[in-house]
C-alpha cells in the first residue's frame, strides 16, 4: 500500500492490507515501525473529537500533576468506539508472531493466546481489568516523559500509537521519541515524525538484539518531545489491560 492508496472499507481490513513482512523486518531492526495510512484526515478528526464526549472515558490524566510530562489523556471505558476497537482487534494477530518470536529469542514465556479476546480474559482474571486505550492531547509546551506502559505482570510487548494531526501543519515539534539502553553501552535515542492517519508500532518494554552469545535484551522507553506550536492528538492502543 502506498501513500495514495484509497482509504475505504472497514479499518480492520486496512490494517491487514499492508506489507506486514516489511513492517516486521523494521520492527526487528529498530524496535519500532511506521504503518501505511490507516485513517483519512476526516476519520482522524472524528476520533480526536471523541475526547470531548466525557461519558466515553473512565478517567482523565493530567500529565503534569503526575510528573509524566505536560498534556492530558483520557482512558476509554471498555465500551470502545467502533474504529478504535476494530483497529486494536486487527493489529493483534499481526503483532502476535513478533511477540512470540521475541519471547523465544529472549528465552521468556510467550503466554499470549491466538485471540485478543482470550488474552484479555487472562488479563482480567489476573486483576488487570481496566481499559488502557487512550486519547492524548498536547498543546504548545506539552510533552510526554520517557516511560513504559507496563501496568502489571500481564504484558503484551508491542503497542501502537496513531497520529491524529498533521505534523508541520497542525503542530511543530512533538516528535515521537525512543531510547534504547544497549547492553553494556550508552543509551541510543531515536525520533519518528508520526504522520496523520498512520500508526507507529513499537515495543512496550524491550527488544532482542543479536549478541555474541545469541540474543540479549535491550530495554526501551518512549515519549514525545515538546510541542513547539499547535496541537498534537494521538490514539494509543495497548494490548493488555490496566490495574
Ligand atoms: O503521543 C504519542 O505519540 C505517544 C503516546 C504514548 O505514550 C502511547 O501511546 O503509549
Ligand atoms: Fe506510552
Amino acid at each position: 500500500m502506498t501513500d495514495t492508496a484509497p482509504l475505504s472499507g472497514p479499518v480492520g481490513d486496512r490494517v491487514a492490507a499492508g506489507d506486514w513482512d516489511a513492517l516486521t523486518g523494521e520492527l526487528d531492526a529498530h524496535g519500532s515501525a511506521l504503518t501505511w495510512p490507516l485513517l483519512t484526515p476526516a476519520e482522524c478528526a472524528e476520533i480526536a473529537g471523541l475526547y470531548d464526549e466525557t461519558d466515553r472515558f473512565r478517567t482523565t490524566v493530567d500529565m503534569a500533576r503526575h510528573r509524566f510530562g505536560s498534556g492530558r489523556y483520557r482512558y476509554f471505558t471498555h465500551d470502545l468506539p467502533g474504529p478504535v476497537r476494530e483497529l486494536r482487534e486487527a493489529f493483534y494477530p499481526h503483532l502476535l508472531p513478533v511477540a512470540r518470536d521475541w519471547a523465544g529469542k529472549l528465552g521468556r514465556p510467550a503466554p499470549w493466546p491466538d485471540t485478543l479476546r482470550e488474552w484479555l480474559t487472562m488479563c482480567h482474571d489476573a486483576g488487570q481489568d481496566r481499559s488502557a486505550q487512550i486519547l492524548l492531547r498536547y498543546g504548545p509546551g506539552d510533552w510526554n516523559a520517557l516511560h513504559r506502559d507496563v501496568f502489571g505482570d500481564m504484558v503484551f510487548p508491542l503497542q501502537v500509537v496513531i497520529g491524529l494531526d498533521a505534523p508541520g501543519t497542525d503542530f511543530t515539534g512533538g516528535e515521537f521519541i525512543m531510547t534504547e539502553q544497549r547492553p553494556r553501552a550508552q543509551t541510543r535515542g531515536s525520533s519518528v515524525t508520526l504522520p496523520q492517519g498512520h500508526g507507529l508500532v513499537f515495543t512496550t518494554r524491550d527488544r532482542p538484539v543479536p549478541s555474541k552469545r545469541g540474543w540479549s535484551n535491550s530495554p526501551m522507553r518512549h515519549g514525545v518531545s515538546t510541542v513547539r506550536s499547535g496541537h498534537r492528538r494521538t490514539l494509543g492502543l495497548v494490548f493488555h489491560d490496566a490495574c
